[in-house]
């Protein structure tokens, strides 16, 4: 099921978007930092079978987007898994 307008409204912290997808902007201290929190993302997400729709690595940021694609809009698992992402961040 996909989130009502509630849900949205009171998304992880740093976390915003709409029926199209949630996304987050992660500042790292280094472009190789970058790199690296992005690999672990994408090993989270192998974890999980939960991939994000976009993983995209620019000077010392990454930004990450969730989707779930088999519902065609954002559901609890994309949350679960900013959730996941943010902890990582934040190790
Ligand atoms: C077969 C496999 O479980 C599916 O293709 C999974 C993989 N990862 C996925 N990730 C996301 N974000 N949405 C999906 O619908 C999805 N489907």
């Amino acid at each position: 099921m996909t989130l009502s307008p509630e849900e949205f409204s009171s998304l992880p912290s740093g976390w915003s978007g709409d029926a199209s997808g949630i996304s987050r902007e992660f500042s790292c201290s280094s472009y190789a930092a970058g790199v690296a929190f992005a690999l672990r993302v994408a090993l989270l997400a192998e974890k999980r079978d939960h991939h994000p729709d976009a993983l995209t690595i620019a000077w010392k940021k990454v930004r990450v987007t969730f989707v779930t694609h088999s519902a065609g809009g954002v559901t609890n698992l994309d949350v679960r898994a900013a959730l996941e992402v943010n902890a990582l961040f934040d190790e």
